[in-house]
C-alpha cells in the first residue's frame, strides 16, 4: 500500500494538461485561461472625468473664483477647445477632460448661475480625473495562464477588448458504475438491488470543477459486460470505475481492465475510507479505479479526482489545501492509514460525526469537514488542534 501523498504525486504524472480551446466570454465563467491574456487597449482610453461637475485649470481652482462656462462635454463626446484661464466646461462622468483642464470640481461645490460658475468655500482637494490608463495598458499582459475565470476576470477581458478567451478545454470523463446490484435512480430495484447513487455525486463534481462526465451503462460484473462498458470509453480523457475495486471474486476491474490494456501504476492506498484505489493508463487515458462504497467513492473523488481535473485544466497540481480547527470530541489512537472522518463544526470546534461507516450518505451529507489523522496518529484530547478538509 501506498501513502496518499504518493498516490497523488502518481496520479499527477499520470495526466497532462487537455490543450486549449477558445470560447467566446459569454461561455467562458469557470474556465481557466490557457494562455496569458494580453490587454487589446488602454483602459481609460483618455483621462476621464470621475464625477459630474465642471473641469477647469487647477490655478482656477479658489474659493470665490468665477469662471465662464464655455461648452460641454459628456460621455462618448467631448469637449475640443482648450480650457483658458478663467474658463470651465460643464464635465460629466465618464467624459474625456479637456486638454489642459487638470481638475474637475463637483457640482455639488459650484454656484452656476447662466454661463457662469462660482467656486464655493470649500471645494475638495482631489482631481477627480482618472488617468489615461490608469487601469491598464495596451501590450500588458493581464491575467496568467492558469486563472480560473470567475465574474471579475471576465469583465477584466471584456474591457480589454477580447470578445473571446483561450481557455483549457473540458476534460472528458468517461464514469463506469459496475455491479450486478446496481439500478439507475427512478427505477425499481429488485429484491437485492440498490440505487446506483455514487456517479451522480460524482458526476456533480467533476461537473463543477470543469469537466464533462460521460456516464455509460452500469457495467455487470462480467468481463464482458465491463470489457464493452470500457471499450466505450474510447476518446476520454480519464476513465473513471467505481466498484469492483477490491478483493471479492466479483471484483474484476483491475483484471478486465489489465486485459484491455490498463497499465497498472498502483492498485491499494493506506488511507480510509478508500483503500482499494487503483489507478493506471489505458492507452491516451488515465484511469482512476474508484472504491464502489459510496462515501469511500466520493472522498476519494475529492482527495484525487478533483485535484487530478485541476492539473489537467492547468492549475496548479498540489493537495486539497488543508485548515486546523480545534478538536471537540476526544479521538482514539489512529491505525495505519490516513483517516478522512465525516465531522462537524461547532461553536468547541470540529465533532467527528458518530458514524464512519463508509456506505453512509446521510452521514457524508450531514458533514461540513473531513477531519484528517494521520497514519499512527496518538490518542487526542478535545482543544487540540487537527487537520481538516472543508466540504
Ligand atoms: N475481504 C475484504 N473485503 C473488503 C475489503 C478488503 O480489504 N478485504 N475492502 C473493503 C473496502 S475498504 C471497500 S471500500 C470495499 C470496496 O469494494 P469495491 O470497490 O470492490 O466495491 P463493491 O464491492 O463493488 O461495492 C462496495 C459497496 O458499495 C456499493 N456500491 C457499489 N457501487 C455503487 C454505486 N455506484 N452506488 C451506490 N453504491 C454502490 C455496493 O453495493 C457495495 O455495498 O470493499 C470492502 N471489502
Ligand atoms: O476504504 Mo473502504 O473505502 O474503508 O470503505
Amino acid at each position: 500500500m501506498i501513502s496518499v501523498e504518493e498516490a497523488l504525486a502518481r496520479l499527477f504524472a499520470l495526466v497532462e494538461p487537455t490543450g486549449a480551446e477558445t470560447v467566446p466570454l459569454r461561455a467562458a465563467a469557470g474556465r481557466v485561461l490557457a494562455r496569458p491574456a494580453i490587454a487589446r487597449r488602454t483602459q481609460p482610453p483618455f483621462a476621464a472625468s470621475a464625477m459630474d461637475g465642471y473641469a477647469l485649470r487647477p490655478q482656477d481652482l479658489r474659493p470665490g473664483a468665477v469662471l465662464r462656462v464655455i461648452g460641454e462635454a459628456a460621455a462618448g463626446g467631448g469637449h475640443d477647445r482648450p480650457v483658458q484661464p478663467g474658463e470651465a466646461v460643464r464635465i460629466f462622468t465618464g467624459a474625456p477632460v479637456p486638454a489642459s483642464a487638470g481638475h474637475v470640481v463637483i457640482q455639488e461645490d459650484v454656484l452656476r448661475e447662466g454661463d457662469r460658475i462660482t467656486i464655493g468655500d470649500r471645494p475638495g482637494a482631489g482631481s477627480n480625473i482618472r488617468p489615461a490608463g490608469g487601469d491598464f495598458t495596451e501590450g500588458m499582459q493581464m491575467l496568467p495562464a492558469g486563472r480560473r475565470l470567475g465574474p471579475a476576470e471576465i469583465a477584466l477581458l471584456a474591457a480589454m477588448n477580447l470578445p473571446a478567451a483561450d481557455v483549457a478545454r473540458k476534460p472528458r470523463v468517461a464514469l463506469i458504475c459496475t455491479g450486478d446490484e446496481l439500478v439507475m435512480p427512478g427505477e425499481t430495484p429488485g429484491p437485492s438491488q440498490i440505487v446506483a447513487s455514487n456517479a451522480f455525486g460524482l458526476i456533480a463534481m467533476i461537473e463543477a470543477a470543469g469537466g464533462i462526465a460521460h456516464l455509460l451503462p452500469i457495467a455487470r460484473d462480467s468481463e464482458d459486460s465491463l470489457g464493452q462498458c470500457l471499450d466505450l470509453a474510447a476518446g476520454a480523457d480519464l476513465v473513471v470505475t467505481c466498484g469492483g475495486a477490491s478483493v471479492g471474486d466479483h471484483d474484476i476491474v483491475a483484471s478486465v481492465a489489465q486485459a484491455r490494456g490498463l497499465s497498472l501504476d498502483f492498485h491499494k492506498v493506506a488511507m480510509r475510507p478508500g483503500k482499494p484505489l487503483m489507478a493506471g493508463r489505458m492507452g491516451r487515458a488515465a484511469m482512476l479505479g474508484l472504491p464502489g462504497n459510496p462515501v469511500s467513492a466520493l472522498v476519494c473523488g475529492r482527495i484525487f479526482l478533483l485535484p487530478m481535473l485541476e492539473a489537467m485544466l492547468g492549475l496548479p497540481a498540489r493537495a486539497v489545501p488543508r485548515r486546523r480547527s480545534p478538536l471537540a470530541r476526544p479521538l482514539p489512537a489512529n491505525g495505519p492509514r490516513e483517516h478522512y472522518m465525516r465531522a462537524a463544526m461547532g461553536p468547541a470546534g470540529l465533532a467527528p460525526l458518530a458514524s464512519q461507516d463508509s456506505s453512509l450518505l446521510s452521514v457524508l451529507a450531514a458533514a461540513d469537514a473531513l477531519l484528517v489523522r494521520p497514519p499512527g496518529d496518538p490518542a487526542r484530547q478535545p482543544g487540540e488542534e487537527v487537520e481538516y478538509i472543508p466540504l
